[in-house]
């Protein structure tokens, strides 16, 4: 084993659906997940050309080195991230894609610092980061064998959509930009592989070299993106109540069928949206109106109190800048697109959770 290298990796956090879009539309935004990553190098591949990182963090907590891979972090909610790398679903998502490459381990000896400002369970997307960083981890240290091996993007896709099964995540964490996803109609033999349970794509935890079994495969080709253009006057705002609520938890609240007019509201709207939120100057009319849905947000407002009465009262008509209101991915965030006024408008949120949701804070 020869010299070590160091790697960053820097993955955006993301808002999916914004209003009609569900499971469609990602949002990449200007918050960052970072890993800085130390590999060893094999002889034989010190010469390859690779990105260089500037110095580490210092950490707030550290792991003792697992499959061959020693973790810290500093960020949010440190009592919640684990740190051994058998069982943090980052290093979970670089085994895997390991795992299916004949490695059951990291190079040795592999240090990765994890700095995370994403509020975990909050409609942010922390887990599609964690997911896409984790697989680019994989990626990486799968390459610093063998740089012939590294994968291309669109592969790493497929590996994310095997851990996150709702392409909108991910797809605007691995890209970055304002994108609209779709996952593809598979052969029934890839769709029965697509279908593995979580459990067997991402064992937790996960076993060390004595498991010897290699995953299951992604399936080629299992989801697709396109980015959209975006108006450069719009800003997003994002008022992160101060509760969790997990995309799980916020997918079981929802029907597995829906009316024709229900449907026929949120394609209409969509169809609309990406183009609307393409043209300069912007249309608040047409924005706020697009950016309505009737197939998840009137039912998510059981899990967060206030939801209802922000996204109707909140209106371009009422608060100067804004140009359309939803709830950030599975919430309890919300996000207002606006071009101005961004502090009335987080300030009028901020006020009716307050009041609205019984002393809801933000934080
Ligand atoms: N950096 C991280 N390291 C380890 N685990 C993480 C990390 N980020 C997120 N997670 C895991 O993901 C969970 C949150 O995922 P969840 O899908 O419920 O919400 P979210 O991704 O924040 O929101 P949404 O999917 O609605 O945008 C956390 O409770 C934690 O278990
Ligand atoms: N489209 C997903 C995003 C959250 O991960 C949902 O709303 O459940």
């Amino acid at each position: 084993m020869g010299e070590k290298k160091s790697y960053l990796i820097r993955v955006p956090c993301s808002s999916a659906n914004i209003g009609p879009g569900f499971d469609v539309i990602g949002l990449a935004l200007s918050m960052y997940l970072e890993l800085r990553v130390t590999i060893a190098q094999p002889l034989s591949s010190q010469s390859a050309a690779l990105p260089s990182v500037s110095k580490c963090l210092p950490p707030s907590s550290s792991s003792a080195s697992s499959l061959n891979c020693t973790i810290t972090y500093t960020g949010v909610s440190p009592e919640s991230i684990e740190l051994d790398a058998a069982s943090n679903l980052l290093t979970r998502s670089a085994l895997y894609l390991l795992r299916c490459h004949g490695q059951h381990s990291f190079p040795h000896p592999t240090k990765v610092h994890i700095h995370n400002p994403i509020p975990l369970g909050r409609g942010l997307g922390s887990s599609g980061a964690a997911v896409v960083a984790g697989i680019l981890l994989g990626n990486l240290a799968l390459s610093s064998h063998s740089p012939s091996l590294s994968l291309p993007k669109a592969r790493l896709l497929d590996y994310c959509l095997m851990i996150e099964r709702h392409p909108d995540n991910v797809a605007a964490a691995l890209y970055g930009g304002f994108v609209g996803t779709y996952l593809n109609e598979l052969d029934p033999v890839d769709m029965a592989r697509k279908e593995i349970p979580l459990s067997e794509v991402l064992p937790a935890p996960a076993g060390g070299l004595d498991t010897g079994l290699k995953p299951p495969e992604p399936p080629r080709g299992i989801g697709h993106f396109r980015r959209f253009k975006w108006a450069k006057e719009i800003k997003a705002v994002a008022v992160i109540p101060d509760f969790e609520v997990s995309t799980a938890k916020a997918r079981e609240c929802l029907p597995t069928l829906y009316s024709r007019p229900d449907m026929i509201f949120n394609l209409q709207r969509l169809a609309l949206l990406t183009t609307a939120l393409s043209d300069s100057p912007p249309d608040p009319t047409l924005i706020y109106e697009a950016m309505r849905d009737k197939i998840h947000q009137p039912y998510r407002s059981t899990l967060i109190p206030g939801l209802t009465q922000i996204l109707e009262s909140v209106t371009p008509a009422t608060h100067e800048g804004l140009l359309g209101i939803c709830l950030s991915g599975a919430g309890p965030t919300i996000l207002a697109l606006a071009t101005g006024n961004f502090e009335g408008i987080a300030e009028a949120v901020m006020e009716r959770f307050e009041r609205e949701g019984g002393g809801i804070q933000c934080c």
